[in-house]
């Protein structure tokens, strides 16, 4: 049998070199693989699944062996896979704060070719019109954070819809978003039927289905809590998304509602997942662990094998790119893995995901224009030092972005930073990473 569905060259290229504040920082660089499918890999979902199986399970090739394991399962027990399942391309840049790497010399500037240029002649709107959905009685620190870093960043216009009991909150943060109070939860309508709640799934899409076409991106989650009313009018709107071939950034109550709800985002690659460690680990149990009878009902999530088991999990679900946070934020779409620990800070105060997912949100929209236009220059450096995928690109650049500016606040805040402070030096920060022209 193949090793996998795929073809592959690989070459490697390994150094190390001291990082600019003295200590030494391993980068390893994979240049991007070739990937070709075999005849009849497109063909039915279910042969697809088992020619995945079979890929991951071989135990007759070194790179084929399944990447989880688990101690307490039922069903098979595998060894965990110790080499990648399959090559990958892997960015790793320097850990020290302040670290200027060879590496990220090379990224950088592949990443500004994305981000927009200022210029008098351009209108309002055309550096990004991003929306959030999330907000409700709970949480309005989410929502805000998410649209308020889109916007600090760079972006032109944010949306936030949300329930009625978070606008008026909401509003209050700040005048600069748009806020409409379109979602209902359960605590809102009461006890009602199906009839009245599908009528009411009909009110709230007729409500943000009229903007939905104006958004470059959308970010779906922060702060949307879980209330079934409320996550069920959120799956049509991820339907009329996507049947409009808008990019979506799905973070965390959005996650909770498409870890429960695979198929809502299974296939659609302008899909990013942007999972904390928990969230990732529900994923992979999900999917992974519920779907494959394969595989260890709980599959372990190893920090060893991080990169392998997201690259595989990306894949399963078939091409929606996963961010997987973390001390090292590591991104897949299935075909590569990049990865960075570039910067960031000591400070797990909450809301750093949202900001994450405003900001990813952005680039992601850039990147989409950026490969769109076939006269885009410097295509092909970006596609060689990052990557083709404008869902791969807005992620890493996140990343970058955001952690960033976490190191920034925290060398100005220590201990009292917050994510209020990491915010306030997104504007500072980008212009560090992609430096306005003089
Ligand atoms: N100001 C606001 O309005 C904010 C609102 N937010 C919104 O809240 C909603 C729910 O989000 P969430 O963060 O409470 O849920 P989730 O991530 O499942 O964590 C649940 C528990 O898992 C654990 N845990 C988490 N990470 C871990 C790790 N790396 N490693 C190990 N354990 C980890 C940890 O458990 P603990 O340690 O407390 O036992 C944590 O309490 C969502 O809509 C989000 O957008 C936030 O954005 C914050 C700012
Ligand atoms: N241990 C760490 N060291 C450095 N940076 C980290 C670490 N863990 C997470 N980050 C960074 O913090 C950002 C937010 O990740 P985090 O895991 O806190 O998300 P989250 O739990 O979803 O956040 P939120 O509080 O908004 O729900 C990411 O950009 C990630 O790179």
């Amino acid at each position: 049998m193949q090793s996998a569905s795929f073809l592959v060259l690989r070459t490697r290229l390994n150094f190390s070199l001291m990082a600019s504040q003295g200590c030494v920082t391993q980068f390893s660089f994979h240049p991007p693989q070739l990937l070709r499918s075999l005849p009849g890999q497109r063909q039915c979902p279910k042969l697809r699944r088992a020619r995945q199986y079979a890929y991951s399970t071989d135990s007759s090739s070194t790179s084929s062996s399944s990447p989880y394991s688990s101690g307490s399962s039922t069903r098979s027990s595998h060894t965990p896979r110790t080499r990648d399942p399959e090559p990958r391309r892997s960015l790793q840049v320097g850990a020290a704060m302040g670290g200027n790497s060879t590496e990220l010399q090379k990224i950088l500037p592949a990443l500004e070719k994305v981000v927009p240029v200022l210029a008098p002649g351009r209108h309002k709107g055309q550096a990004g019109k991003i929306a959030v959905i999330g907000g409700c009685r709970e949480y309005t620190g989410a929502p805000y954070f998410a649209a308020i870093s889109a916007l600090k960043m760079g972006a032109d216009l944010a949306h936030v819809f949300c329930t009625s009991g978070a606008a008026t909150v909401i509003k209050s943060y700040s005048p600069e978003l748009i806020v409409h109070p379109v979602l209902h939860e359960s605590y809102d309508v009461g006890e009602i039927g199906e009839e009245e709640i599908s009528g009411l799934k009909d009110k709230v899409l007729a409500e943000v289905g009229k903007w939905l076409q104006r958004f470059d991106c959308i970010v779906i989650g922060p702060g949307l809590g879980r209330d079934p009313i409320l996550l069920d009018c959120v799956a049509a709107i991820i339907e009329e998304a996507k049947f409009k071939n808008i990019p979506l950034v799905l973070d965390g109550d959005g996650l909770f509602l498409v870890t429960n709800q695979p198929e809502l985002i299974i296939g659609y690659p302008l899909a990013i997942l942007t999972p904390n460690v928990m969230e990732h680990k529900r994923l992979v149990a999900k999917i992974v662990g519920e779907r494959d009878q394969n595989v260890p009902q709980n599959p372990e999530v190893s920090n060893e094998d991080l990169p392998g088991q997201l690259q595989d999990l990306a894949k399963r679900m078939e091409g929606v790119t996963i961010l997987q946070k973390g001390k090292t934020d590591y991104i897949s779409d299935g075909k590569t893995v990049l990865s960075s620990d570039y910067y960031g800070s000591p400070r797990r105060c909450g809301g750093q995901g949202d900001v994450l997912s405003g900001s990813t949100a952005v680039f992601v929209s850039w990147a989409k224009e950026y490969f769109s236009n076939e006269n885009a220059a410097g295509k092909k450096e970006v596609e060689e030092r990052v990557s083709n995928n404008p869902t791969m690109v807005g992620a890493l650049a996140g990343s970058l972005l955001c952690r960033k500016s976490a190191a920034n606040a925290f060398a100005q805040h220590k201990r009292a930073t917050t994510t209020t402070n990491i915010i306030e030096y997104l504007g500072h920060s980008m212009d560090e990473l992609f430096p306005l022209p003089q």
